[in-house]
């Protein structure tokens, strides 16, 4: 019998890359739900492709198109977000791969973790937003959570058959994006187009905007302290432009064990679809001898302010890394939009957080209404509201 699986964002990079390892194990995997934002035509795609028994809009005015397009073919339809994080009570899947982006994954993800899912978690912002509160309900239930995220699943490899309590460090790699050999000056006036062209890994928007300003490395130290139950000051950002070490561990007898491989995140999505399983691979293998050479830098904070927001929001703790995710998802369309300029995006962050009620111990509750009012903050600011909020 296949692995029943539900994909949340499943028209996205994360999604579409998943959709393309079950189809390469259809005896081992099964996608019973998709769900996407507002890419109905693609998604209707997918469903007439992968017979989901359930297709998903997050975007209510997209319904009727979903609808008359699936229902003739016995494909059960719905839309919303209420409805996305419901069908995480459904008794037809086992695994769920949280693909859609930003705070969009929280609510589902804390769902199926109460409906006793296991999650295979691309959506690192489910940990930046409410880490505590997830990682307080995981410890209390046997769901497993294997990270998607690149960095995060080659630490979890490295700690297979490990002690914990013998970890020294953990090293996370990051491109260095592609403004890393860039002065300060030359980034206060770099242009969307520049900020979209990752140098190494082909990914969405706002994920490769957040690599450019670094915030994706300040997003990834959260989530690997949340992920591990490592203390912040444990956990070390290393620039390695060339994506070939995903990350490393060292541990107390001076030990420090990597993974390697060719940047596609398809590695980690079979990992984490197969139980933390190696299964065969279908694309080119790393060859060490095409690399001249791989390097290791120190990361520029003073250059990459965002890098700052990883310890300042460890150690405030509460709602702080919430606001600073809500921020930043209206701070990178305004971006995207043109409305602010690169270094805005920082600039919006802070200011979203002088002006947010901080609260030291949020409910769930209190992280929704973080969320909201944190947005409605960054939108007033930019002038820049997003879609699906
Ligand atoms: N791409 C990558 O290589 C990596 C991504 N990640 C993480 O994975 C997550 C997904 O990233 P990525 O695939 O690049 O993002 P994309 O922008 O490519 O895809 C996002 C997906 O989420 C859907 N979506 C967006 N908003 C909502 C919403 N409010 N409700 C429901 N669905 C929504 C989109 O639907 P639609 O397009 O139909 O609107 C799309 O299917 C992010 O958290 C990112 O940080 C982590 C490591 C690597
Ligand atoms: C593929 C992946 O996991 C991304 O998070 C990637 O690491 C982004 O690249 P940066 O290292 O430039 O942030
Ligand atoms: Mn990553």
């Amino acid at each position: 019998m296949p692995h029943n699986i539900a994909i949340l964002g499943s028209t996205g990079s994360i999604g579409t890359q998943t959709l393309d390892v079950i189809s390469r194990f259809p005896e081992r995997f099964k996608a019973t739900v998709l769900a996407a934002g507002s890419n109905v035509e693609q998604l209707i795609e997918q469903a007439v492709k992968f017979r989901p028994s359930l297709a998903i809009i997050a975007d209510e005015s997209k319904y009727a198109r979903l609808r008359e397009a699936l229902s003739p073919l016995g494909i059960e339809t719905a839309a919303g977000s209420a409805a996305l994080a419901d069908a995480m009570e459904r008794p037809d899947f086992d695994t769920v791969v949280t693909a859609t982006v930003g705070y969009s994954g929280l609510l589902p993800t804390v769902r199926a973790i109460r409906a006793g899912k296991q999650i295979a978690l691309a959506n690192k912002e489910t940990l930046v937003v409410a880490g505590e509160l997830v990682t307080r309900l995981l410890r209390e239930s046997p769901v497993r959570v294997i990270p998607v995220d690149s960095e995060h699943s080659a630490i979890y490899q490295c700690l297979v058959g490990e002690d914990p309590a013998t970890v020294e460090k953990l090293i996370i790699t990051a491109s260095g994006g592609p403004f890393r050999s860039f002065s300060k000056e030359q980034i206060e006036s770099v242009t969307p187009s520049q900020a979209l062209r990752h140098p190494r890994w082909n990914m969405g928007a706002k994920i490769t905007i957040d690599s450019a300003t670094m915030l994706n490395k300040a997003f990834e130290i959260i989530e690997a302290r949340w992920l591990f139950d490592v203390t912040p000051d444990r956990i070390e950002a290393v620039v390695h432009p060339q994506s070939i070490v995903h990350s490393m561990v060292e541990f107390i007898d001076g030990a420090v064990k990597a993974q390697l491989g060719i940047p596609d995140m398809r590695l980690p999505i079979r990992y984490a679809l197969g139980d933390a399983s190696r299964l065969p691979s279908s694309e080119r293998p790393l060859s060490l001898t095409d690399y001249a050479q791989l390097t290791f830098e120190k990361p520029d904070p003073e250059k990459f302010p965002c890098l700052k927001l990883a310890p300042y929001a460890l150690n405030r703790g509460g709602n702080a890394a919430c606001i600073i995710n809500a921020a930043n998802e209206v701070a990178v369309r305004a971006f995207l939009d043109e409305k602010i300029s690169f270094p805005e995006i920082y600039g919006t962050i802070m200011r979203t957080l002088d002006a947010i009620p901080f609260i030291q111990s949020p409910t769930l509750d209190d992280y929704v209404e973080t969320h909201s009012a944190a947005i409605t903050f960054a939108e007033q600011l930019t002038g820049c509201k997003i879609p699906l909020r």
